[in-house]
């Protein structure tokens, strides 16, 4: 009672009061600039991961448009402005841990602009400015490329991106239209591909899967890592080594009309060097119109035959057949078909390509900054020599039979003629 009535006690009770909420200050101010909501300190590596999985949902994907999108981080703002960006996907081009822009930055208070960086981001363009350039007969020259060493700014510096084995592989046919289809492909931010064809489950199998890993680009978990080597489709000892490899994978094979084909396999084939006239090699006897199956240009065409090997391996739901002529007459239709099967976003449309009357072939728009746009190079789409109508006669009539068994294993009629 007596220390109740101490005309003390409140002075010091003020003074407790205050030093109490010197140290609430203190502790909140701490809280703001040194810790995040989920308790880690910025320099530790886990908060860093799960801010950037934060910012990764805020970036969204824009084709052929300036990016400007809000990246938010814990309780502050930064706004990437990423121009020239073709295309943008945060998941792996642009690198936290790397150099901002120099137009990049967190907000102003305002909401105005870039103030100073806090970290250092990069843009990189995932395009790489090669990739149309490959010709696939000089693919074992340069096979050990992939797009990930042809362009730096892919190899290294995504995050969490290691080289795995494919999970999609387009293995045939030759001349079926391959490349268009992997390069179009390579347009997919889910896609990474090699760009040379790796033949290693034809020609370099001894080699070892860890040497067929190290081909492949790196990956972030959720990309593709597919490559294309069209030989593999009609190789004998292929299907059970892909098995063995993966029961999983997925496999493309373009196919065209194989009458055509041949043509353009004969076409690159006396593109380097001289050779018989095209019916001299298609027939045994031109007088009796045999036609000579150890010829590699004739026997490729006769899918269905190549295809039983791999159905003893694969079930038919893990291929996709895809139209050669499709590829070329309505690309943006055909590529959907093939980003549906692939299970990834619809992201490759008509909106991509153009007719190029000079190539007489689509080709992709041009890039941003370029005035050129890209075609595939001069080794496709070259023009054929003139074959002799009742000799493309012939080679339909032999054709045809295998050409209906094909249509009826795979579930689509190519209505080749
Ligand atoms: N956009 C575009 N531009 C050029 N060429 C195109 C395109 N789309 C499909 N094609 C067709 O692809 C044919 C070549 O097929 P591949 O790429 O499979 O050839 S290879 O086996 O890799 O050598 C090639 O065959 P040829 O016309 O005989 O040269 C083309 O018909």
């Amino acid at each position: 009672m007596l220390d109740l009535c101490n005309k003390r006690w409140p002075r010091k009770l003020l003074l407790i009061a205050c030093l109490l909420s010197v140290l609430v200050c203190v502790l909140i101010s701490y809280r703001e600039c040194c810790q995040q909501p989920g308790g880690r300190r910025r320099d530790d590596p886990g908060f860093l991961a799960a801010e950037w999985g934060r910012g990764r949902n805020m970036v969204r994907s824009v084709w052929d448009e300036e990016i400007s999108e809000t990246f938010l981080s814990g309780r502050r703002q930064y706004r990437m402005h990423l121009q020239q960006a073709r295309y943008v996907d945060a998941n792996y081009n642009i690198d936290v841990r790397d150099e901002l822009p120099a137009n990049a930055g967190p907000l102003r208070r305002d909401g105005t602009g870039p103030a100073r960086p806090r970290h250092r981001v990069r843009q990189t363009n995932p395009h790489n400015p090669l990739a149309f350039g490959y010709r696939d007969e000089d693919a074992d020259r340069s096979s050990g490329t992939t797009d990930a060493t042809l362009n730096p700014l892919l190899s290294s510096n995504s995050l969490n991106a290691t080289r795995k084995l494919p999970q999609v592989i387009i293995i045939g046919v030759k001349k079926g239209g391959t490349r268009a289809l992997l390069e179009y492909l390579r347009l997919h931010p889910d896609i990474r591909a090699v760009g040379p064809e790796v033949h290693f489950f034809d020609r370099k199998y001894d080699n070892g899967l860890e040497w067929y890993r190290r081909k492949m680009p790196p990956t972030i978990a959720r990309q593709i890592t597919m490559e294309k080597t069209p030989s593999y489709f009609i190789t004998r000892e292929v299907p059970a080594r892909v098995y063995n490899m993966s029961r999983d994978v997925k496999l493309l094979v373009v196919v065209r009309d194989p009458v055509t084909r041949a043509i353009s396999d004969y076409t690159q084939t006396v593109s380097k060097k001289n050779t018989k006239k095209f019916e001299e090699l298609a027939f045994i006897n031109n007088a009796t119109g045999l036609v000579d199956t150890s010829w590699s240009a004739i026997r490729i065409g006769v899918y269905a035959k190549h295809l039983e090997r791999w159905l003893q391996y694969f079930p038919l739901s893990q291929f996709m057949f895809v139209s050669g002529e499709e590829l070329i007459s309505n690309p943006g239709k055909e590529m959907g078909l093939v980003q549906n099967f692939l299970g990834i976003k619809k992201v490759v449309s008509e909106k991509h390509f153009y007719f190029n009357q000079t190539k007489g072939f689509p080709c992709l728009k041009k890039k941003e900054g370029s005035s050129s746009p890209h075609c595939l190079g001069r080794t496709k789409g070259r023009a054929h020599p003139d074959i002799e109508p009742n000799v493309i006669q012939r080679l339909r009539d032999f054709y045809r039979p295998f050409n209906m068994k094909f249509y009826q294993m795979t579930g689509r009629n190519f209505n080749w003629p």
